[in-house]
């Protein structure tokens, strides 16, 4: 049982991460540490932690679980300390960085199996910062990676996945290696490019004036995680150097790829540049969270009444199959629509295949 859990950072995720806990599970006692106290004061007074230390490794022998939620550069350094500190036998250390490779070999290194380590990355946040951005529902519906090391067990990993719960977040499993080549493609590259597209836009300012005026809609959108925390995005960097450096190779190649089409007034390429493109944007989830669609989602063909989702609901109840998103995505001419319903587990989907063929008779499909 995960009695007592110490958060050390109480930012954006650190503070969602335990408002999401408390919301789920009140009676859990969370412990707090931020190296700013503005931060860990307002954790407190907004209930997202019960006790705040004013230390970073106070008494930590009765902890269950460590969440370790600071920029990554400060994780690694974290992590080398505590292979010193007095720990509860079995504690689970765990951390939210952005990168895993780095993060894990540190703690495969100094923690050495002795203390338990799963490496975590919530695919969520923002662009903004602290624990006043801090919600609980932050990660609901994104994917939330795991990267178990070969030092934990499933009993450990189910042990984090339960306190994890009320985030509502997809939890899944991958190597730090496998996790760090695709958020480089899907989340680190994509801030490299955003910034890279302010910094043209700045460059033609003075030449004309009216450019950050005119810079409105498709600009504004492309670049809005140029905003991000600047410091945050170094450290991101540094640690994906390899996976980034291919990355920029083959965004070179693509861009001169494209620059030969304009080149040549290709006009049949170019067409089929930007309509490849788009199919395949258009393909991507809707409306999902993070980068990475969800594996547990069921379509249903319902017909288009008022009252529909709380009968798909209603059956869902009866067998306590638990959902965590339900939406119409599509209506067919005005008679029949498809419903989503979002699962946290491939066995609640058949679960819910199961239980809408024992109450009514619409079509379920997975795509
Ligand atoms: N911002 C985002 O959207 C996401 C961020 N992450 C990762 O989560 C981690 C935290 O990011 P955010 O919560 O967004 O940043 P944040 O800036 O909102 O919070 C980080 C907190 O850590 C504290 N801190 C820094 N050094 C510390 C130290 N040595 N000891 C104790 N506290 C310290 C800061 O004072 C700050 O309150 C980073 O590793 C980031 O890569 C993961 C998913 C999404
Ligand atoms: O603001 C956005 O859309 C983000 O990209 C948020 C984000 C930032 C860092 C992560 O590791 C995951 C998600």
């Amino acid at each position: 049982m995960t009695e007592k859990i110490y958060i050390i950072g109480l930012g954006l995720i650190g503070g969602s991460i335990a408002l999401s806990i408390k919301q789920r599970n009140p009676s859990v006692h969370i412990l707090g540490y931020d190296i700013n106290n503005d931060q860990v004061n307002l954790a407190k007074k907004i209930g997202a932690i019960d006790e705040i230390s004013t230390e970073l490794f106070p008494y930590l022998a009765d902890i269950d679980m460590i969440f370790i939620s600071t920029p990554v550069q400060q994780t690694i350094q974290i992590i080398e300390q505590l292979q010193a500190v007095e720990l509860k036998q079995g504690v689970i250390i765990t951390d939210v960085g952005s990168t895993k490779a780095k993060i894990v070999e540190t703690a495969n290194r100094y923690l050495n199996g002795r203390i338990k380590f799963i490496g975590g990355h919530p695919m969520a946040g923002s662009h903004k910062s602290g624990i006043l951005a801090a919600k609980p529902h932050l990660f609901e519906n994104a994917f939330y990676i795991l990267t178990p090391s070969e030092y934990v067990t499933t009993e450990d990993v189910n042990k984090l996945k339960t306190v994890l719960a009320g985030t509502k977040a997809n939890i899944i499993e991958m190597t730090p290696e496998e996790h760090d080549k695709v958020t480089g493609v899907i989340s680190h590259f994509p801030h490299i490019v955003a910034a890279s597209l302010v910094y043209q836009a700045e460059n033609y300012e003075e030449q004309f004036p009216l450019m950050k005026r005119l810079a409105a809609g498709g600009f504004r959108d492309i670049t809005r995680i140029a905003s991000s925390n600047p410091a945050m995005w170094r450290d991101i960097l540094l640690h994906n150097k390899e996976p980034l450096l291919q990355l920029f190779n083959e965004w070179i190649l693509e861009m001169e790829r494209i620059k030969q089409f304009v080149k040549d007034e290709n006009s049949d390429q170019l067409f089929n540049y930007f309509a490849n493109a788009k199919q395949y944007r258009d393909g991507l989830p809707e409306k999902q969270k993070g980068a990475i669609p969800s594996f547990y989602d069921l379509f249903v063909d319902v017909p288009d009444y008022p009252g529909i989702i709380s009968e798909i609901t209603g059956y869902l109840a009866k067998e306590e199959i638990s959902l965590t998103n339900i939406r119409i995505i599509e209506t067919r001419e005005e008679i029949y629509g498809v419903l989503r319903l979002s699962f946290q587990t491939e066995s609640d989907r058949e679960a819910a295949i199961a239980c809408i063929a024992k109450y009514s008779d619409y079509d379920t499909f997975i795509i």
